[in-house]
This record gives C-alpha cells, sequence and structure tokens, in this order.
C-alpha cells in the first residue's frame, strides 16, 4: 500500500519550497536530508476543494520543523527521530534556509557536479530525475522503520514488510498466485460482492425517494474487504450486511496505525503498548491473527490427513484460495512456507489489498461523477457488453473488452494514486546514472503524486483527461511515467488482481448507477495510509433503469 505500502505516504502536494517567506510551507520538496516525517503535521493542512487549481503541486513530504529552523537543522535527530549524517546542500546552511526558492536548484552548487556525498539529492519528481528512476537501487532497499514499522506487529514478516533472501523467496514462491489462470475464478466473486454492494445502495436510493447520497469510500472498502476474505481464505463474513469482529479488526488497525504516526508520544513501542491504543491495537491484532492462524492450521490439518491428491479432490467445484495455493506452494529445492509464513502473506494481502483497492475505485466513481460524458461513455461500453446476457455479470475475456474504462481507470490512478509515496532506506551509497550520489543512511521517499503531477510528463496534470491512456497518446512514454503500483522488483504484486477487480466494479456500477457530485459535501484530498477525502467522499447515486 505502498506506504504503506502503505508505509511512506506523504501529505499533500504542494506549490513551491520554502524560498524567503515565513512559516512551514506546505509539502516542501527539498528538505533533504531532513526527510519526510509523515506524522507532521498533526492536522493536515487544508488545501482547496478538489478540482479548485492550486499551482503546481510537486512533492508530498510533510515538512518539519513547523517554523523555521533558525540553527541547526538536526534538531529532530537530537530527539532521535532523523538518521541522516549528511552535509546538507551546499556544505554548512541547511537545505530549506536558502533563499530564492527551491535550494536543490538556485544558490547551491550543482548536485551534477557535486563529489559523492556532498551533493543535494534531487527529488523524484523533477524531470531529470526520471531517467534515473528504475536504475535506483532504493526501489529494493529495505523499507524504513518509520514509515512502515507500525505494521510490522500486525503483518509480520509478510512481503511488504520483509526484504534480502526472505523476501526473494517468498516473492518467487508468491508469484504463481497471481497468474492470469488463478485470477480468473476470482472474478466471480468481484462480481458477486459488488451485487450486495449495488443491493445495499438501491435500498438506501428507495429509502432517499430515488437518490442515495452516500461515503462511496467506506462501501467500497467493505466491498474490496469482502472480496478479499472470500479470494484468501473462501471464507463469507457477509460483512457488507452485518458487523463482522475480524474485518472491524481491520478497519480499526488501519485507523491506529495513521493516527500513531501522528503522535509522537506513540511512537516508542514501549509507551504505545502502555496506551489506549496500544491496547486495542495489541486486541485488534489477536483477532485478525487468531482468524487467520485457525484458517491456516485447520487446512494445514486437513492437507496432512488427506495427502495432496485427496484434498485437492475433496474441494469439489471449489476453486484455490490463497491459501490453498500457499500451501502447496514449493521452492525448487521442495521447501514450503511455514504456517507463520502463510499467516503473515495473508495478513498483508488483506491488508495492502483492501483499502488501496477501494481508494482507486472511489477515486474512479469521483472523477466520472466530474466529467458526465466519460462516465457515459464507460455506461455505453459496459451495457454493449451485457447486452441480451441472462445474467448481468462480467467474465474474465470480457475485462479486455473495457478499453475506455480502463484508461479512465488509469487516468484516475494517475490524478488520484491510492498510494502516494513509497519510502525506502539506503543501505549503501546508491549511484544514480547521472553521478549524482545518494548516501547511505538516507531515507528516500519517491512521491508517486509528484510524478503523475509533473507538468512536463504530464500537461495540464490537475486536468482528468483518460485520453491520455489512449494507444497513440501512450506512444514513447516512459514506463516509470506512470507507477501507481510501484516500479521495479518491489511493484505490487497485486497489481493484475487490483486492475480486474476495478474495471468489474467500475462496468457494473456504471451500467446500474448514474454518480453525480454532492454538492454540499465538497472533498479535500487526505493522505493516509491511502489517499482518502477528508469527512469522507461522498457522491449521489441514483440506480437506473435495466436496459431490456
Ligand atoms: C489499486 C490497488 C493497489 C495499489 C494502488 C497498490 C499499490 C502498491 C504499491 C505502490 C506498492 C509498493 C509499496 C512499497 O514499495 O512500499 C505495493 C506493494 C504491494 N502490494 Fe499493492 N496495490 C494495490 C492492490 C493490491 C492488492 C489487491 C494486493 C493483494 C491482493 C496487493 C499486494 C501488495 C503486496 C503484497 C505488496 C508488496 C510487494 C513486495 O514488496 O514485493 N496490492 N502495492
Amino acid at each position: 500500500m505502498g506506504d504503506a505500502g502503505g508505509g511512506g505516504r506523504g501529505t499533500r502536494g504542494s506549490p513551491s519550497c520554502p524560498g524567503g517567506s515565513p512559516g512551514p510551507p506546505r509539502g516542501v520538496t527539498c528538505g533533504w536530508p531532513g526527510r519526510a516525517i509523515p506524522w507532521w503535521p498533526p492536522t493536515q493542512p487544508r488545501g482547496p476543494p478538489e478540482g479548485v487549481s492550486h499551482g503546481q503541486p510537486k512533492m508530498l513530504i510533510p515538512w518539519w520543523p513547523p517554523t523555521r529552523p533558525q540553527g541547526s537543522p538536526f534538531q529532530i535527530v537530537k530527539i532521535g527521530l532523523v538518521v541522516p549524517k549528511y552535509p546538507p546542500c551546499g556544505g554548512a546552511t541547511p537545505p530549506w534556509v536558502h533563499k530564492g526558492g527551491d535550494p536543490c536548484s538556485s544558490g547551491t552548487p550543482n548536485p551534477l557536479q557535486a563529489p559523492k556525498g556532498t551533493g543535494c539529492p534531487p527529488r523524484a519528481t523533477r524531470p531529470r530525475w526520471m531517467p534515473s528512476f528504475p536504475s535506483l537501487a532504493a526501489f529494493v532497499a529495505p523499507k524504513d522503520k518509520l514509515f512502515y514499522g507500525f505494521l510490522k506487529p500486525w503483518l509480520g514478516d509478510g512481503l511488504l514488510l520483509s526484504h534480502g533472501d526472505k523476501w526473494a523467496r517468498h516473492r518467487r514462491l508468491l508469484t504463481p498466485a497471481f497468474h492470469f489462470d488463478i485470477l480468473k475464478s476470482y472474478v466471480s466473486i468481484f462480481n458477486s460482492s459488488t451485487h450486495i454492494m449495488h443491493a445495499k445502495w438501491r435500498a438506501a436510493a428507495e429509502a432517499a425517494g430515488g437518490t442515495a447520497e452516500l461515503n462511496v469510500l467506506e462501501h467500497l472498502s467493505l466491498l474490496t474487504l469482502d472480496s478479499l476474505q472470500k479470494c484468501i481464505f473462501s471464507h463469507d463474513s457477509r460483512c457488507q450486511e452485518q458487523p463482522s469482529e475480524y474485518i472491524e479488526a481491520i478497519l480499526e488497525l488501519s485507523t491506529l496505525v495513521v493516527r500513531r504516526h501522528h503522535r509522537l508520544l506513540h511512537h516508542p513501542s514501549w509507551l504505545y503498548r502502555l496506551s489506549a491504543d496500544g491496547r486495542r491495537f495489541a486486541r485488534a491484532c489477536a483477532v485478525v491473527h487468531d482468524f487467520t492462524a485457525d484458517v491456516v492450521q485447520r487446512r494445514r490439518r486437513a492437507l496432512n490427513r488427506l495427502g495432496h491428491q485427496a484434498w485437492l479432490e475433496s474441494h469439489q467445484g471449489r476453486s484455490m484460495d490463497f491459501i490453498d495455493l500457499l500451501l502447496m506452494t514449493k521452492d525448487e529445492d521442495g521447501n514450503t512456507l511455514s504456517d507463520e509464513d502463510i499467516s503473515a502473506e495473508a495478513d498483508t494481502f488483506m491488508f495492502e489489498g483492501h483499502d488501496t483497492t477501494a481508494s482507486g475505485l472511489a477515486w474512479l466513481l469521483y472523477n466520472l461523477a466530474h466529467h458526465p460524458q466519460y462516465q457515459e461513455r464507460c455506461r455505453q461500453e459496459a451495457r454493449e457488453l451485457l447486452k441480451g446476457r441472462d445474467v448481468a455479470e462480467i467474465e474474465w475475456d470480457d475485462l479486455s473488452r473495457l478499453p475506455f474504462t480502463t484508461m479512465c481507470i488509469k487516468e484516475s490512478l494517475r490524478l488520484h494514486p491510492p498510494v502516494t509515496a513509497v519510502s525506502r532506506r539506503c543501505t549503501e551509497d546508491i549511484a544514480m546514472r547521472d553521478g549524482r550520489v545518494i548516501p547511505k543512511g538516507v531515507i528516500c521517499l519517491m512521491s508517486i503524486y509528484g510524478t503523475h503531477h509533473n507538468p512536463d510528463i504530464w500537461p495540464e496534470p490537475q486536468v482528468y483527461n483518460p485520453l491520455r491512456f489512449s494507444p497513440e497518446n501512450s506512444q514513447g512514454r516512459s514506463p516509470l511515467a506512470f507507477i501507481p503500483f510501484s516500479a521495479g522488483p518491489r511493484n505490487c504484486i497485486g497489481q493484475s488482481f487490483a486492475m480486474a477487480e476495478l474495471r468489474v466494479v467500475a462496468a457494473l456500477t456504471l451500467a446500474r448507477f448514474a454518480v453525480r457530485p454532492d454538492p454540499a459535501r465538497p472533498v479535500r484530498r487526505k493522505t493516509e495510509l491511502i489517499l482518502r477525502a477528508e469527512d469522507g467522499l461522498w457522491l449521489r447515486l441514483e440506480p437506473l433503469p435495466e436496459e431490456g
């Protein structure tokens, strides 16, 4: 989730570097080596509502300290939060006290010519960084503990948080579980979870006299949790219709992790454990772990009792879920995953797969609500596909027959990437292709949001224009210009799963509902572990008559 995998999810974009103006600029792009502190500011700065131009957002790095530092830039080091032992740009002066704007571009030695370890490392959103993006060894470097560490008690050593040989081995073992042949069988789950959500929407619309006003992010979050629980555990908790202890625990854990980032006193584990939040976190972790361990152990016992062949036959038409696949997987030496490993991976999929996909879907509906012409084109595409079918279901082979809807999804992931940044701790000096060096020890925040809003790559970046992703307009564009699922070997393993779910839910929803903005509830972006909206993402949903 990415920062999330959550992890390094920064905050709102900023217009510019500090320059000479007083006070903390929003989203400073050049706080290196002060680096991103995700728990600051305690409340999100209130930016303009969505759709209102706010200058050119450059990067999502929250800024520390709150007021301009007069002395050493390493105030934070004194309280033990920042590690870099790294000379600031141009020598003695902290990068943020340079006059005249971006210290990385003016008033300082050209970082391209700076000797190793003394230059100002570039920010990821700068055009000249782009060619270096793929070679950035930081993509395979370990996740830094500040961004991702709070997830550890929940996700353990799953794919998102593990590193080194363990990560490489698990990534190899898990990759086949995301093969198209496996994903095919999940499409019917995406359909059925969407039907359940739509039934709720219809009931809400009827109760409201025709149009429902809903916080779609909440509904979509339950939908994605529902479908993931079915795909991973073959378990139907009916969480979209009734409370589920397990699902509530996951939602609570996500909230608590975000809150811990914001509360400095909750950072040390021993203090957190003593706090009310820490105790709630421990309880919710126990609920999640007990559920996962129970499924894994029951399956393991059945597998041991029956043997592989009989166990497979005992599925009786039920397709393999992720737990089955992970129980069966073996590396080249015949080693399998332990129960603990499988549980960590399953918990990671639940975490990494639900909020991200829900955010992607919610922002897609938001963007289409504001662009009725594109919404109508998607609707025609979906209705054409479903015409004449007894059951209005999207099938696997249909997914490639939704080209315009796919363009709309991609443009939405560009404009509103669910994971806004990822971060890595550089374990060695990293030489960039252009000669600059990111010194060992630096925590490197790579802004997905900033990359997607770079006007040199995306003209008029604030404009929602799905035609950017037409085959002809995509020609020649660097694959690194569009990175909602990150890039390199540690990219999102679940991206095909997510894209399939996004297409099914989008096509069915637009075929059945007209989606409109809710003028009474302006939407403002808010970055937590994923890109959300302050006070929810409210839209108006009107059921459409069934097509004959
Ligand atoms: C729109 C939906 C999604 C988005 C935007 C997204 C985005 C990302 C990003 C940016 C990363 C890199 C995180 C980092 O390096 O810190 C990532 C990693 C990951 N994602 Fe996703 N993701 C999505 C859906 C999913 C789903 C559905 C699953 C699983 C079912 C999943 C599982 C994972 C895992 C396990 C990793 C860690 C991979 C590794 O480090 O090897 N994601 N995702």
